[in-house]
């Protein structure tokens, strides 16, 4: 028997979605939009030094294959990822209607999504009244702030002090299908915030929008108000079986690392970790020496997207992005004769692109462990039938193996 290790780097896209004409920041189509090559090229004109330098250093993935991925997927240039592959490579296209992370990672398991999410339109007050008495009413306050499409790190800093007095809760959405509340870890309470968001999230659900998202923060007016990494997801659960329940239901184990507990409502998965992306990295590395054979690993790293691409950061998602090679660089020689590990991304976040949402893009597919080879342009679900063909485990749904 062997293991998988399929690694989602959240939001790193590159380029090239056939269908990103119907997608949009504010009213800008997502045409265009490369995150992956984007940041390359910023990183070889000067424009990407704060705390780093000069053209993109990725020298691990790029000889799994990923300036040929980016290439292939877009026609884009790629400066300083020139690497003969040696690795199993391609690019995956997405055929949900959402460009979100439970849309792009219930696919990436092989089940695209059936349905119109609903979204929340970008407008003075953007919740209907009867919700926003609900979500007074379960917060137990007069009202609540926010009502709007919103960047997380810039509402807490404009509504905090408030919200401190009132108690009434944060709440904002975004491009994507969900609510998202805001709410002082200390003042209001972390435990207080994740039963307001359990609360809500039937209703919500059965709205068809994907996500309640508890966003604490602490601080105060004076030294400003910052996010916890204790964000938690109430999310719509699969719409059928994924590839972790076929792999968990064959009998085996299946290790979530980071968002993947949340974004799967747990099925399927035996056990998750959570923390910053340097303390996941930490468990997945743990992980490669301890996976049990036969074991599916599923790791989600957020930074990219939460930290860097929504907030439009080139430098800082170039960091992200060399420190993530580093460390892949160490886990690769740690993987087992038989081993299968997979980096792959759930949508675009083109840093140097319009608004702060995401982006519609194709996805690298960077393989290791199954030689080297081209994959070609292929389908997200084509992910879930690869890695249970690697483990011997029956595909269900209509991914193809590019094994
Ligand atoms: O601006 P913040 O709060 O980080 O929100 C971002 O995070 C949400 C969930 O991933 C996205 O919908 C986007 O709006
Ligand atoms: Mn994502
Ligand atoms: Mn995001």
């Amino acid at each position: 028997m062997t293991r998988a290790f399929l690694i989602v780097i959240d939001s790193v896209g590159c380029g090239g979605a056939p269908d990103a004409d119907r997608f949009f920041n504010g009213t800008t189509p997502d045409t265009g939009a490369n995150t992956l090559a984007h940041i390359a090229q910023a990183c070889a004109a000067g424009k990407a030094e704060e705390g780093r330098s000069g053209p993109l250093r990725l020298p691990v993935m790029d000889s799994l294959g990923l300036g040929a991925a980016i290439r292939l997927a877009s026609g884009d240039a790629t400066p300083g990822l020139a690497a003969e592959p040696q690795g199993l490579w391609g690019a995956a296209s997405e055929v949900s209607p959402g460009k979100d992370t439970p849309s792009g990672h219930w696919e990436l398991a092989g089940v695209p999504v059936p349905w119109d999410w609903t979204y929340f339109p970008d407008k003075e007050k953007s919740f209907p009244p009867d919700l926003v008495a609900e979500a007074a009413r379960a917060a137990g306050a007069d009202g609540i702030l926010g009502n709007c499409h919103a960047s997380g790190t810039v509402i807490v800093n404009e509504l905090g002090a408030e919200h401190v007095r009132t108690g009434k809760p944060i709440c904002y959405t975004s491009a994507d299908s969900v609510f998202q509340i805001a709410c002082h870890e200390e003042a209001f309470g972390l435990q207080r915030l994740y039963d307001l968001c359990k609360a809500l999230a039937p209703t919500l659900h059965n709205m068809r929008v994907g996500r309640v998202i508890a966003r604490p923060f602490v601080g105060d007016a004076a030294s400003g108000f910052t996010r916890t990494t204790n964000r938690k997801d109430f999310a719509l659960a699969p719409p059928s079986p994924t590839l972790c329940d076929w792999v968990q239901g064959a009998g085996r184990t299946v290790h979530g690392v980071g968002k993947i507990g949340d974004i799967f409502s747990m099925q399927g998965i035996d056990d998750v970790v959570k923390g910053s992306d340097a303390e996941l990295m930490k468990h997945l590395k743990r992980l490669v020496e301890e996976a049990e054979e036969g074991s599916l690993t599923f790791a989600n790293f957020v930074e990219f997207d939460s930290l860097y691409g929504h907030r439009r950061d080139v430098s800082g998602y170039a960091r992200a992005l060399e420190w993530f090679d580093r460390e892949l660089g160490t886990i690769l020689p740690r993987l087992r004769a038989g081993d299968m590990l997979v980096v792959t991304a759930d949508h675009g976040n083109d840093p140097t692109w319009i608004g702060t949402d995401h982006t519609r893009e194709r996805v690298p597919v960077l393989v290791a462990g199954k030689g080297a080879g081209e994959a070609g342009l292929v389908a997200f679900t084509d992910i879930a039938a690869s890695v249970a063909d690697h483990l011997g485990v029956p595909p269900q749904g209509k991914g193809r193996s590019f094994l």
